[in-house]
């Protein structure tokens, strides 16, 4: 097995071979994705529009709760916002989510002809590895970065999954790459204040969401394999 990484979804190359991919976005879909799916939550549909979400409640998901961003923000008329914080049991449990946001779900639905897809943050990264370990198909880890553009999180966790996966696999270039930048950062033993000085950590506490940061870089808390397939994230 090879362990790939894409630190922009514009690096993504396509499904001409069977692989499987895991999609990353620590700040903070795929963080609150794996929150919901802890804390009870029967199915996520990522979608990539406000519009679509809404019609997709209308037609088909009556009962789901309304999810996501745009510019950080709860999306007016909509039930939750993009805080794995705010995805509690009392709120989940039992529910249908249909959620739309700036990066993550956009990558989702970008790589949605993977053999296999999986969602990943620091949050459940243990599970997603442990899951991996034996894979048969190379492993694309997909960075959803920030509106095309490199996000330092991101690459980070990838960092984190291709040192889990290591022992068994061939890692490539970019894969070494996020290696190297994962244990700098990890065995400095301030991860937290370095990647709290990023530019969208900054932006998330600009707009009242420092606490989102540090939740956010927890790591294995939540052991749990979301996988997105036909439209929706489930377990
Ligand atoms: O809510 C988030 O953290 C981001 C949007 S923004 O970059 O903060 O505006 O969305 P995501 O799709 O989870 O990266
Ligand atoms: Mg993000």
């Amino acid at each position: 097995m090879q362990v790939h990484v894409c630190f922009t979804p514009g690096e993504y190359p396509g499904c001409g071979e069977r692989h499987i991919a895991v999609v990353i976005d620590v700040f903070r879909a795929t963080s609150s994705m794996a929150a919901a799916m802890f804390h009870g939550c029967k199915m996520i549909c990522p979608v990539r529009t406000v519009e679509e979400a809404l019609q997709l409640r209308q037609n088909e998901y009556p009962a789901a709760l309304l999810a996501g961003e745009r510019k950080g923000l709860l999306i007016p008329g909509f039930d939750l916002g993009n805080s794995p914080l705010e995805y509690t049991a009392a709120v989940v449990d039992g529910r249908e989510i249909i959620m739309t946001t700036t990066n993550g779900t956009q990558a989702l639905n970008h790589v949605s002809q993977a053999a296999t897809v999986y969602t990943a943050a620091f949050v459940n990264a243990a599970a997603v590895c442990e899951r991996l370990r034996n894979a048969a198909t190379d492993v694309m880890v997909l960075c959803s970065g920030t509106e095309g553009r490199f996000a330092l999180e991101d690459a980070l966790c990838a960092g984190l999954i291709a040192g889990r996966l290591a022992e068994n696999a061939v890692l490539s270039d970019t894969a070494v790459a996020a290696l190297a930048m994962y244990r700098d950062f990890c065995c400095s033993g301030n991860m937290i204040p370095r990647v709290a000085a990023s530019s969208h950590a900054s932006y998330l506490r600009q707009i009242g969401y420092s606490q989102d940061v540090a939740y956010c870089l927890q790591h294995d808390i939540y052991p749990v394999v979301p996988v997105f397939t036909q439209g929706k994230v489930t377990l």
